[in-house]
This record gives structure tokens, C-alpha cells and sequence, in this order.
């Protein structure tokens, strides 16, 4: 049979069945592909059938045989959910903003232009007005294994108190013990879905994991779910609002530990050439934390299967990146700037005091006991 994909995505197809030996055929698509044609010889149980992204599409190939089928992309990345026009209704009611008054003891912008954001430089209910109207489905992917089940009541619980409030929400809960998955009360438009994965021996395993099942549960499911992904913690309780504000392309927190006064050559970026996490000394913008990131589900997908393929090239290399994907992830948003910094109050931690520059945290760490938590113990 000879089947057509039309489709303007630029990257993977998979074709279920063509292949003999895995079931799966990968093809690669220039953003000027406009159609493929495959002879597979026998049919596919399924595909799925979507308007094509281009305005004009090729007309459709309907004289080569009575077996030829169009295939068309489910999504196609110009369809995809977009910060596009900042559109407000009529009548809202805000403080006008200034020109002149705003936060001064901090830097609200970098040197790439984007919006380093802190309590105080946005007005919460424009923003989320202007959000509102875009309406995103947001996908939050936790993980909790091993004895880690047990952050995920706080976590969960806090979340929509705090979380998006009125947005649409799924956590992801990927993990190896279902039945500890608490049942939690949730929003309207808020829902929880469980991904079981296998126990690991090493927390490191499972940090590193992470990039692994996240790649594969996108490509999956959760690519035809939201629009937007986060990946967290779960170790970690809101205590305030973590609202639209923090979405953009790809928005990455400060670690809260290297914000202020870190020289970067001190940053503990990885510093080994031998590790694909590599970054020579004299190089750096920031150093941030992994355990809060987000931005367009494909971006992100770009970035979590980064992380995944140069941390398994690290292994086949025998090194471990220092901050495991933590460190992949800072090498990435070097030399790929991300659109939106937020400011450690986006990710603090119940270990820390807080200063004077942080108005409010938004989210923090807990307190916990690194040895008896972990299955391989240790910091
Ligand atoms: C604030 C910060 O920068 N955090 C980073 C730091 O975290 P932490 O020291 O806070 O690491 P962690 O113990 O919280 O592990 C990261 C996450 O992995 C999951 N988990 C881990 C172990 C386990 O047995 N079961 C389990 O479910 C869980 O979601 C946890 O929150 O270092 C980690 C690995 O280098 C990651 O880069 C974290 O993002
Ligand atoms: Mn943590």
C-alpha cells in the first residue's frame, strides 16, 4: 500500500509497522517536506487524521491505487498553543502601570533582553487575563520513587491552592508505587495521571531517569495532552501564587544558592571536557536549578531528550555529569538563552533564610532527611 504523510512538522514521524525490526520507522522531515510517500505493503491498524498546517495543501494523490491512503499529522507544530497576541477584554480594572516606579534592588531584565521575573514587576491580574484568553494546557511531570510518595500529598495539595489556579492541569506522576498516589481534591480542569516505571537502586538513577521516561511518555501521550510542560520536584510544598507569569517559550528559575554574588567560574557548572556537560571557565550567565523548568511542550521536549541522549553519551564515556541532568540543563541554556528567567522565588528552599530581595516565595524545598529518603542514601 502506498500510504501519503502530509504534514509541515519538522521533525520525527513514526509510522507504526513499517519497520520489520522494532515496529517503528522514524522519518525526518525538513520544514520544506511537504508530503512522503511509503510503500509499506500491508496495513496499519491505525493513525491519526488532522487538519494539514498548511494553508494550501498539496492536492490530495487520489489516482495511484484503489489502496492508497492519506495520512495526515495528528499535531503540527504551527497549530500548536503559542504566546501570540496579548489580548485583554474590555473594563478590567488594575493599577496603571509606571514608567518610573518598580523594583530597584534587583536587575528585572538580562542581557539578552528577556524578563527576569520577581514579585513586583507584573501585575498578577493582567497577567492572568491576557493568559486566560490563550487558555494553555499545562502538564506538570513529577516524579516520586522509592520513599519520595510521600512529598506528594504537600506537593499536590499546595499545588492547588497555589499552582496556576484556573488554568488547565495535569500532573504527571511517574512512579513505582501507584496505590501510594494520594487522592487528592482537584480544581476544575485539573487532573492527575499516573505513569508507573520501574524502581532504581540510585537516586541518581532516578534524577537522570527522569530525562529518559519524560522523553518517551511525550512522545507517547502527553505531547497530545497539553501545550505546556513543566518538569519539578517533587520534594518541594507552594506557598504562593505560581501563576502565568512564569510561562514562556522556555523559562528556567535561578538556583537560589548561586544568584546573587556567585562569580560564574565558582558556579558548579560541570567542569570536566571529557563530559558532553562541559563548560570551560570564563563561561556562563547564570546558574539554574532543575527542579523547576518549563515552556512549549515541543521546546521542552527538545531540551528533556538533550538532557536524556548527552547524559546516556556521558555513560557510554563512563562519566556522570556532577548535577546530573541539572548540569546538562545549564549547558543547554547557555548557548540556547531561555526566554523568561524567574528569580529564586520560584523555586526556594525551607533550608534557607530568606532575604530581603525575596518578596514572597512562591514555592520551597522541604526539609528532608537525605540518607534515610534516598535508596542508595547520601547528599
Ligand atoms: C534545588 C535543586 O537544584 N534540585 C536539584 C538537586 O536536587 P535535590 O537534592 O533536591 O534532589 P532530590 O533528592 O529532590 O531529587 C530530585 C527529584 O527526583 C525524584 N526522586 C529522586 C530520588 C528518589 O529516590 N526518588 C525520586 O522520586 C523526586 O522527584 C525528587 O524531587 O539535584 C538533583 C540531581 O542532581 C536535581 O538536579 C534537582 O533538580
Ligand atoms: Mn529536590
Amino acid at each position: 500500500m502506498i500510504r501519503r504523510l502530509l504534514s509541515c512538522r519538522p521533525d520525527r514521524l513514526v509510522i507504526p509497522g513499517v519497520s520489520t525490526e522494532t515496529g517503528e520507522t522514524a522519518l525526518s522531515l525538513s520544514n520544506h517536506d511537504r508530503a512522503i510517500y511509503i510503500y509499506s505493503g500491508h496495513d496499519v491498524a491505525s493513525f491519526s487524521f488532522c487538519q494539514p498546517c498548511d494553508a494550501n495543501p498539496e492536492p490530495e494523490v487520489n489516482d495511484l491505487t484503489h489502496a492508497l491512503k492519506v495520512v495526515e499529522m495528528k499535531e503540527c507544530p504551527n497549530n500548536k498553543w503559542k504566546i501570540t497576541e496579548l489580548k485583554m477584554q474590555n473594563g478590567l480594572k488594575y493599577a496603571q502601570p509606571s514608567t518610573q516606579q518598580g523594583r530597584t534592588d534587583v536587575n528585572s531584565v538580562t542581557n539578552w533582553n528577556a524578563p527576569l521575573v520577581w514579585e513586583g514587576t507584573f501585575d498578577p491580574v493582567v497577567i492572568d487575563a491576557i493568559y486566560k484568553i490563550m487558555d494553555p494546557r499545562v502538564a506538570v511531570v513529577v516524579f516520586a520513587v522509592g520513599k519520595y510518595t510521600r512529598f506528594l500529598k504537600g506537593f499536590l495539595e499546595s499545588g492547588e491552592k497555589y499552582f496556576l489556579v484556573d488554568f488547565r492541569v495535569t500532573y504527571y506522576i511517574f512512579t513505582d508505587n501507584e496505590q501510594e498516589v494520594p487522592k487528592i481534591q482537584l480544581g476544575k480542569g485539573r487532573k492527575i495521571s499516573v505513569v508507573n516505571i520501574p524502581s532504581a537502586t540510585r537516586w541518581q538513577e532516578v534524577v537522570l531517569g527522569r530525562m529518559k521516561w519524560a522523553t518517551i511518555t511525550i512522545e507517547k501521550r502527553i505531547r497530545d495532552e497539553a501545550d505546556y510542560l513543566f518538569m519539578m520536584d517533587i520534594d518541594s510544598v507552594f506557598h504562593n501564587r505560581f501563576g502565568a507569569e512564569s510561562l514562556s517559550r522556555l523559562s528556567a528559575v535561578l538556583h537560589r544558592g548561586y544568584y546573587k554574588n556567585t562569580k560564574r567560574d565558582v558556579f558548579p557548572y560541570e567542569r570536566r571536557p571529557k563530559s558532553k556537560a562541559y563548560i570551560p571557565i570564563g563561561e556562563g550567565d547564570y546558574y539554574y536549578t532543575a527542579a523547576v523548568w518549563g515552556g512549549y511542550l515541543e521546546d521542552m521536549y527538545k531540551l528533556v531528550k538533550y538532557c536524556y541522549t548527552q547524559s546516556e553519551e556521558d555513560s557510554k564515556n563512563n562519566i556522570e555529569a556532577v548535577w546530573q541532568e541539572e548540569s546538562h540543563l545549564n549547558k543547554y541554556l547557555l548557548y540556547n538563552k531561555p526566554t523568561k528567567v524567574l528569580s529564586p522565588e520560584y523555586l526556594w528552599s525551607d533550608y534557607d533564610k530568606i532575604p530581603a530581595d525575596i518578596k514572597l516565595v512562591r514555592i520551597s524545598q522541604v526539609v528532608k532527611n537525605y540518607a534515610e529518603v534516598r535508596p542508595n542514601g547520601g547528599q
